[in-house]
């Protein structure tokens, strides 16, 4: 097996000296499209941080054994005030930055790869929109395009489905599954058919992390993983999409 892009170990994290996650071990590999789920404030956005360095464990290691990779982050849209005054293609092509590069003037190709990436978040013609004028699922998109333009090795996604809509729906997971070819997804999601449908391996977040090697759960599995979330999908008409027994 090749070696992961990310392994966490013996992880202990959380906020002003009180812990959200204990004990968590999670090894990230190269193309690995792991479901992140788990109940409200069991720690998935926690985790997040910590991958993306945001956030300092108080114990336990986050290495890198193939060298620090490119990371891409689409963070949870509601948590984001997007009134500034930038435009939809300047946020995507602000994904181009890094710290080593930023002062170094946008090639044609990176704004050639802005309009198409606009295309294909259904953004056509919204590039030059203020992102303060654009609906919530529409900035969701925008950030998506910004956190894949510079082709990151780990694709972060925090519940990138809460704004979406049915018709961008099976766009945006077609999108996933062809980014998926080229790098590793960590999607946390609430959407549990996205999850069964979708990912490869499943992670259940609950103040510790339990690692299940496949994308089919069963009640029963939740309970073990103390995981207490609802099998039975939403959506216009509610339908049971992960297995209930063996
Ligand atoms: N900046 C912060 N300062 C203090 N506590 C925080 C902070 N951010 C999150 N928390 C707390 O940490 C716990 C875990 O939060 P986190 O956002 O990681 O959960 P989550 O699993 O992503 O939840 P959700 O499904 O609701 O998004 C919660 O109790 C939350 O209130």
């Amino acid at each position: 097996m090749s070696k992961p892009l990310v392994s966490i170990q013996n992880l202990t994290a959380g906020y002003n000296g009180t812990p959200v996650l204990k004990n968590v071990n999670l090894d990230i590999h190269p193309k690995d499209f792991l479901g992140v789920i788990g109940p409200n404030g069991g720690g998935k956005t926690t985790l997040s941080k910590v991958l993306l360095g945001i956030l300092n464990p108080f114990s336990g290691q986050v290495s890198f054994p193939s060298g620090r990779p490119n990371i891409g982050y689409l963070p949870q849209v509601s948590q984001i005030d997007h009134s500034f005054p930038v435009t939809v293609k300047e946020v995507i092509l602000s994904g181009m930055a890094r710290p080593k590069t930023w002062w170094k003037p946008l090639k044609k190709e990176h704004k050639e790869k802005a309009d198409y990436l606009i295309n294909k978040t259904g953004l056509s013609g919204l590039g030059n929109r203020p992102v303060g004028q654009l609906s919530g699922g529409q900035f969701q998109r925008a950030l998506l395009a910004r956190a894949i333009i510079n082709e990151p090795q780990l694709l972060v996604l925090d519940e990138p489905d809460t704004f979406v809509d049915r018709s961008f729906e099976g766009e945006l997971y077609t999108l996933l599954e062809e980014l998926n070819k080229t790098m590793a997804i960590f999607l946390i999601s609430h959407d549990i058919g996205t999850i069964s449908s979708l990912v490869k391996t499943i992670a259940c977040v609950n103040g510790t992390l339990h690692y299940h090697p496949s994308n089919v759960l069963t009640a029963d599995v939740l309970k073990v993983y103390n995981c207490p979330i609802d099998l039975i999908a939403h959506g216009p008409v509610p339908h049971r999409v992960l297995k209930d027994h063996e």
